[in-house]
């Protein structure tokens, strides 16, 4: 008989192998896309001493790679031993199998690459890697799956506070008294406009947009400070006006629903018509902006981004489709195009893999908060992933987008030739990343929930500062 016990330490073991695999893989790229191959062209051991000799980066980058595959390999083997042990179902065999059988596979490959083999094993010794951790990650989510007891999340109130409610700082619910000071009613007025252009988050949307910038310096183009401020400041008018154009068009849902139903324009602290005579002025100016200091394709891609999220997402996804999110993900992913365009005036395979990596990010993102939230958007009428097919297949795509999106990520490592500032990064807090998720499988409360939330913000925050500090502060 199987014991919860032994199913929790099963479930131990296979979230260390993915954890571990995924280590694998993001070293790997880091490896692959450094010069510590070149520190060692033997296997199992290097000519070179990792401590002895000369212990650069590049070197201990590739012996952390051969320790790191020692690690997974013998925690895979545990993980396989330990699912015939215990009752784990068929599927979660099968999975944990095949990453047994992949395993040894993945080692002679990446002997053949040590010892200078044909080219076409890095590519395929990358795609294994990541098939192995996709077999562990499915197998850990259905392992979790079995042992999570509650369908639905231990309630907590989602209330508009500071925390949450990010972009209402500056709006005061009805209750609150007028102010009756001219200089209270400009201090309010203005509070509400600058509402309207969601501030909160702007600085990840920027960051984006850097580090496409930045990715760009990689292929050789120059990147003026005239061209990244302006480029920014088109970026943050188009944000806003996208922004102020949302508040607009869901004033009456977002009056029924708790964490926004302190916004500006359910209030009348802005009327609807002069906040979009503001969205209007604010994307006038973002192309003002562009046109002048940047150039011609990034006016026309950020355009298409403010309609991409104030139409497309917010009129016609959002409320209609469970796929609001996943479909709605490319309008956060343009900036990091715009950010490459901005520089070399086209756009270029790296900033695609930038895109991929926030496209699959988003989903991971939000959904997180949408569990926590969904009473509040069942309210709204929004039929947001939680709402439509329930708080289990919801948490099961989070971990699922998380694990696309640390792949694609280390992916964008390979393409981009990033090196071991973002390698490190991305191990740090990827590995946060899926700590946190996991845990809602194990404590499926709202608040683990709202916390993944956080941590998604910080962990591409941090990969996106990593590749701003590799490109334009290390390698400039
Ligand atoms: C379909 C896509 C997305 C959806 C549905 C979504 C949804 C949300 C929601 C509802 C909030 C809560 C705070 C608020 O009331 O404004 C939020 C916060 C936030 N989002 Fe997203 N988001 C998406 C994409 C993005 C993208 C692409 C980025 C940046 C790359 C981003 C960055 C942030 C940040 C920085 C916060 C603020 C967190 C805080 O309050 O500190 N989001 N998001
Ligand atoms: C360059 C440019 C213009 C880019 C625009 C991209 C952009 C603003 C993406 C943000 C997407 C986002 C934060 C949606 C918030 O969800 P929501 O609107 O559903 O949240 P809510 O429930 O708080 O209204």
């Amino acid at each position: 008989m199987t014991t919860e016990l032994s199913r929790r330490r099963f479930a131990d073991v296979l979230a260390a192998t993915v954890i571990a695999a995924y280590v694998l893989v993001a070293l790997g790229t880091a490896v692959s896309t450094t010069d510590s191959a070149a520190a060692c062209s033997a296997w199992p051991t290097c000519a070179t001493d990792p401590i002895v000799g000369s212990a650069t980066g590049d070197t201990l980058l590739y012996w952390g790679h051969r320790a790191a595959a020692l690690v997974a390999g013998c925690l895979v083997l545990a993980s396989g031993f330990a699912a015939r042990r215990v009752e784990v179902g068929r599927r979660v065999t099968g999975l944990v199998g095949c990453a047994l059988v992949l395993f040894p596979v993945q080692v002679l490959l990446g002997a053949t690459i040590a010892v200078g083999g044909p080219s076409i094993a890095g590519p395929i010794h990358l795609a294994l890697a990541m098939a192995i951790f996709a077999c562990l990650l499915v197998a850990l989510v259905f392992t979790l799956e079995d042992g999570t007891l509650e369908a639905e999340p231990g309630r907590m109130t989602p209330t508009p506070d500071a925390s949450t409610a990010g972009d209402d700082a500056g709006g005061a619910p009805q209750s609150t008294p007028q102010p009756t000071g001219r200089i209270a009613r400009l201090k309010r007025t203005t509070g509400a406009y600058l509402t309207l252009t969601k501030p909160r988050l702007m600085w990840l949307l920027c960051l984006v947009a850097l580090a496409g910038m930045g990715l760009a310096t990689l292929s050789g183009a120059a990147l003026e400070p005239s061209t990244a401020l302006a480029t920014l400041a088109g970026g943050v008018l188009a944000i806003g006006a996208s922004g102020t154009f949302n508040h607009v068009y869901e004033r009456d849902r977002d009056r029924r629903m708790d964490r926004t139903s302190d916004r500006p324009l359910v209030h009348d602290l802005v009327p609807a018509r002069n906040a979009v005579a503001f969205g209007v002025g604010l994307t006038v100016g973002s192309m003002i902006v562009l046109l002048t200091w940047v150039n011609g394709l990034a006016a026309v891609l950020t355009l298409a981004a403010i309609g991409y999220y104030a139409v497309l997402y917010t009129a016609v996804l959002k409320p209609n489709t469970a796929w609001n999110t996943v479909l709605g993900g490319g309008a956060g992913a343009l900036p990091a195009v715009i950010g490459w365009v901005a520089v070399t005036g086209r756009v270029g395979l790296p900033a695609v893999a930038l895109a991929a990596v926030i496209f699959l990010w988003t989903p991971a993102h939000f959904y997180s908060l949408a569990i926590a939230y969904r009473d509040d958007y069942a309210r709204g009428g929004f039929p947001m992933y939680p709402v439509a097919e329930g708080v289990a297949a919801a948490r099961r795509h989070v971990a699922f987008y998380l694990g696309a999106t640390l792949l694609a990520a280390s992916g964008l490592g390979w393409v981009a030739g990033l090196g071991w500032v973002y390698g490190v990064t991305s191990i740090a807090l990827g590995t946060v990343f899926l700590c946190s998720v996991v845990r809602q499988f194990r404590r499926p409360t709202d608040e683990v929930a709202l916390r993944s939330f956080y941590v998604s913000n910080y962990y591409l925050g941090a990969i996106l500062l990593a590749i701003v500090l590799e490109t334009l502060v290390i390698g400039s």
